[in-house]
């Protein structure tokens, strides 16, 4: 009998190990890990419209508006319908979660609670590699090769946006566009807030709580691997 399937929303400011976290729970529950700067990524290296759209406003270190993130990520989400997923980045404001709501039904929401503090010194030593997204932080998860990515070898980058004087506006607004999506998923019973400046030790209580509400790892693309 195939697993009842599961859909998650992870939700945190820039910085605050929402990829991090989900590649973890990718691994360990089986879910697929959908990015809504991943989808962007693809959408603009594959020249789409809405990919040429969002990358105009992506540039200039703003929000992609509502529309064309619903245009773009609704029907990749309806193609799902046989998958478990959980999705990092969107929604992030309460028209795009109200699209989400009418599209499916959310069985969790992680909300990711970090100190200011702990941001700035995370995105001050973040370094990307801009073609695939792939993130790495100096202290935490250096590359293999200093300034290098670890599969391709190819140069990596900072964003001007990572630096704190960014940071601080780019914090404000998430605060802004989040609370009424946080508050909604509130209302709804569904919201499950981790606080802490390490993700190594939030991890553990994240892990539980999911073992909690996903009993068998669900159907992969992958071959079924029984966990330990
Ligand atoms: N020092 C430290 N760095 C961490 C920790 N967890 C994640 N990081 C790093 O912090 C940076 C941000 O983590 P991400 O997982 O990219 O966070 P995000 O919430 O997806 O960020 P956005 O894509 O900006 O929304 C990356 O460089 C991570 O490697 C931690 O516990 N300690
Ligand atoms: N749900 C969303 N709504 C609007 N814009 C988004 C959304 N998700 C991603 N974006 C845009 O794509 C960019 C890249 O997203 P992401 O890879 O999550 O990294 P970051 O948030 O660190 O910039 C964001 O800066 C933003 O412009």
């Amino acid at each position: 009998m195939m697993a009842k399937l599961f859909r998650a929303v992870i939700m945190g400011p820039p910085g605050s190990g929402k990829g991090t976290i989900s590649e973890r729970i990718a691994q360990s529950f089986g879910l697929k890990h959908l990015s809504s700067g991943d989808f962007l990524r693809e959408n603009i290296a594959a020249n789409t419209e809405a990919g040429v759209l969002a990358k105009t406003y992506i540039e200039r270190g703003l929000m992609v508006p509502d529309h064309v993130m619903t245009r773009l990520l609704l029907p990749r989400l309806e193609e799902m319908t046989r998958h478990s997923w959980l999705m990092d980045g969107f929604p992030c404001t309460l028209t795009q979660a109200k699209a989400l709501n009418s599209t499916c039904d959310l069985d969790l929401v992680i909300s990711l609670n970090i100190p200011y503090e702990t941001l700035k010194d995370r995105l001050s030593d973040r370094w990307i590699h801009p073609a695939s997204g792939r993130v790495y932080n100096m202290g935490f998860n250096p590359p293999r090769v200093q300034g290098r990515d670890d599969l391709s070898g190819e140069p990596l980058i900072q964003h001007d946006n990572d630096q704190p004087e960014a940071l601080v506006a780019r914090l404000r607004h998430y605060k802004d566009v989040a609370k009424p999506v946080i508050d909604l998923y509130k209302s709804k019973g569904i919201l499950h807030t981790f606080s802490g400046t390490e993700t190594d030790k939030i991890w553990p209580y994240i892990n539980s709580l999911l073992s909690t509400k996903i009993p068998s790892r669900p159907e992969t693309d992958t071959q079924h691997i029984p966990l330990p």
